[in-house]
């Protein structure tokens, strides 16, 4: 049996097909034990032993794990789910404080970068939990992922009325403008040796992650009427999020985008440094 830590945002929803609806929902869960949380305790779970297979951010990579091919949590645009929320009258420039919300590791890094390497500035990153109005009553910014931060886009007025005027910044958006490069923020990595005693060989594990992955983008319309009731999103916006905005697929261009991303990391001394992908 391999426990998975996976994602519990609506964007991994499609990569989660195969293992939550029938016909291979009850076959998989013979081999697969489930369960979801945020980004940063997926990859706590993996790196500590309690999970074999993770959904991770790629901050979180060591060389200890592979990657598994083909499927990601990417976009070649705007994401709309990772926002630096600026108060004004500062600007990307004159920003001290960002409350930083602590499910995430890649957007985290992919912010530093942005200030370090492309702004040449140092603020000071404050974790807090994803409330926007409480995170921008104490710092001049704030970084919302995930569901929160589509949440948030939604009740930009509210927000606003609440703590004054922002300016909203897509980090995704930030990144691929300024490298020319899709935005990657996480994918299925395993520990090696769990497979090993496991009983699944990496062919099966990689041809069952992108089985799932493709029934779920065939499937898009009903993950939509399954996640209207589940998220105060209009149907629109959560059908133009899985098609539009996350990219699920690991091709060699995001490939490039971590090397990249872990350099730069790197260099500005925000993640430890990893040399070489490893894949399975
Ligand atoms: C696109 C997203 O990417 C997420 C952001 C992550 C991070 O910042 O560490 C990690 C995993 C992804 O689920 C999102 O959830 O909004």
């Amino acid at each position: 049996m391999l426990r998975v830590a996976a994602i519990n945002f609506l964007n991994p929803a499609p990569l989660m097909w195969d293992f939550e609806h029938p016909p291979l929902a009850a076959p998989l869960a013979e081999h697969y034990s489930l369960h979801y949380t945020l980004p940063s305790l997926c990859a706590e779970e993996l790196l500590s032993g309690r999970a074999d297979l993770g959904l991770i951010p790629i901050a979180s990579l060591t060389p200890d794990l592979a990657i598994v091919p083909n499927c990601a949590i990417a976009s070649l645009g705007r994401v709309r789910s990772i926002q630096l929320i600026v108060k004004e009258p500062h600007t990307l420039s004159t920003v001290k404080t960002i409350a930083a919300d602590t499910a995430s590791r890649s957007s985290l890094a992919y912010a530093e970068i942005l200030f370090s390497k492309f702004l040449n500035t140092n603020p000071s990153f404050l974790p807090a939990s994803a409330d926007p109005i409480a995170m921008l009553q104490q710092t001049d910014a704030a970084i919302l992922i995930g569901d929160p931060a589509l949440i948030a886009l939604e009740s930009r007025t509210h927000i606003e009325q609440a703590v004054g005027s922002c300016q909203w910044f897509d980090l995704a958006y930030e990144w691929h403008t300024r490298t020319n490069l899709p935005w990657v923020a996480a994918v299925w990595a395993v520990r090696p040796e769990a497979l090993a005693t496991s009983h699944i060989t990496p062919a099966q594990l990689t041809e069952d992650l992108t089985n799932s992955r493709n029934h779920g983008l065939t499937h898009i319309e009903d993950l939509v009427r399954q996640w209207t009731p589940r998220i105060p999103l209009p149907p629109d916006t959560i059908r133009d999020y899985l098609t539009h905005n996350i990219h699920y697929t690991l091709d060699p261009a995001c490939a490039e985008t971590i090397h990249l991303f872990r350099q730069y990391a790197t260099e500005a001394n925000i993640l430890p440094p990893l040399p070489n992908l490893r894949f399975l």
